[in-house]
Formats: C-alpha cells, structure tokens, sequence
C-alpha cells in the first residue's frame, strides 16, 4: 500500500537519514526511538504532510486512505463533535455509531473545549475513521493519559484493529509493553541523522518477548 525511501534534512541539520520501507495491508507497525529522532517527522513524510529532501519519495497506492491521530486532537474548537466529523466527509446518520465505536456515545453536540484530554483524543480517532481508513497514524496516542484513560483508549483502538483485519497502523509509543500488544512489526529509529535501527517481524511470542526485553533496555537508556 506504501513504499518509501526518504531522507529529510531539517534546519539546521539532517533529522532522517535515508529511509527505504514498504507496508503492507495488515501491518501493525509500532515505531520507537529516542525523542527527536524523528518519530513525527517520519509519520508526517508518510501522510504527505512533509516533503523529504532527497529520496524517490512516499509512493502510496492511488486509493489508499490515511487517517492520522495528531499528538494534539486538532479539532476545530468552534465546531461540535457531530460537524468535525461530517466535515471529513462521515454521513450524518453514522456520527452516532462512530462516536460510540470510541465510548463517546451520547457526545454529538459538545464541543472540544468541553472534553477532557482523553475524549477529545477519542473523538480525534472517531474522526480519523470517519475516513475508513486504509492506513491509521496514531502518534503516542496514550501520552499524557491517566492509567484509566489510557486503558480505555487500548481497548478501543484493540477493538478497532480488531474489526479492521486490512487496515495497517504505524503507532509512534514509547511504551515497549504498548508495542507487544499491538504491533507485528516494530521500528526502532536513532542516530544523527536517524537510520532504522530495527525492523522486527513479531510472528511468534518469543519473538514479542524478546523484541519487549530488548525494547525496554533501550527505552531505559531514552
Ligand atoms: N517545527 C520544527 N522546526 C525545526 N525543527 C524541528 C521542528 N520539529 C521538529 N524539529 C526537529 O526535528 C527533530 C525530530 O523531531 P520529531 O518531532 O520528529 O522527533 P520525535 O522522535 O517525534 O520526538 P518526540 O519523541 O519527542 O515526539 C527534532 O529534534 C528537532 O530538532
């Protein structure tokens, strides 16, 4: 569904080396790496928000569908829940069931400010699957989440990969317990300029655990 091979210079200094990467329907990506080795700049490269400078560039399938959960939920703030979904294009008759598909039934007519961190974050994925996508962007989704909030947005998002056996995600966390439990392959980005360190096909649970161990001494030394 994607290729690409991407190196993106930022100023002052280079922030990705090149990067050459394909995914696949049904890939649960999660990508790790210290902060500011480029996590988000990579996500953004890949849903066309970026330009990479140098590279043959993001080739995505003509009809792929990308939905992108920002760290912040950018929500229009002076529009209800119910218009920044239709404002993607949801049906009006399906704004309930997407609302409820996140826990948030019954919240149609509140507006963002009106929303703790969590819903709001909620209502931010509702609207990236107003778009039924083909490829889900979640970055760090569970920051800054109270346990309870946090766990509540996992299930949702198990629930939502669940239903949607097609659908690929690439998850920035830096919770290796986080990408044992959702991811099949994991990226593991650092350096300066940062080079993939890792791209581990999790097939097998010795796989996960040993992945988790060795994900979780790196994640000490972040
Ligand atoms: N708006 C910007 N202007 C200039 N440089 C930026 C900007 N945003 C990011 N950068 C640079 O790009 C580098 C990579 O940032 P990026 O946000 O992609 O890292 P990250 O791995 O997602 O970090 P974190 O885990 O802290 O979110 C940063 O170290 C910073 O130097």
């Amino acid at each position: 569904m994607l290729e690409l091979d991407v190196a993106y210079h930022g100023t002052p200094r280079a922030i990705l080396g090149r990067l050459s990467l394909r995914v696949t329907a049904g890939e649960r990506i999660c990508l790790l790496g210290p902060s500011g080795s480029g996590k988000t700049t990579l996500l953004n490269l890949i849903a066309g928000l970026g330009v990479p400078s140098s590279g043959n560039g993001v080739r995505r399938d003509a009809t792929l569908r990308v939905g992108y959960l920002f760290q912040e939920h950018r929500l229009l703030p002076w529009r209800t829940l119910r218009q920044n979904l239709m404002l993607v294009g949801a049906a009006p008759d399906d704004v309930d069931s997407l609302l409820d598909r996140v826990d948030l039934a019954g919240h149609g007519d509140y507006l963002p400010d009106q929303l703790s961190l969590g819903m709001a974050r909620r209502a931010a994925l509702a609207r990236c699957l107003a778009v039924e996508p083909d490829l889900l962007l979640l970055d760090e989704p569970f920051a800054s989440l109270d346990t309870r909030r946090a766990q509540s947005l996992r299930d949702c998002l198990a629930a939502l990969l669940e239903q949607r056996p097609q659908m690929a995600m690439i998850c920035v966390t830096h919770d290796a317990q986080d990408a044992a439990r959702l991811a099949n392959r994991v990226w593991y980005l650092d350096g300066c300029p940062a080079q993939l360190r890792w791209d581990e096909r999790l097939e097998h649970a010795d796989d996960r655990a040993a992945v988790v161990q060795t994900l979780s001494r790196l994640a000490e030394a972040i």
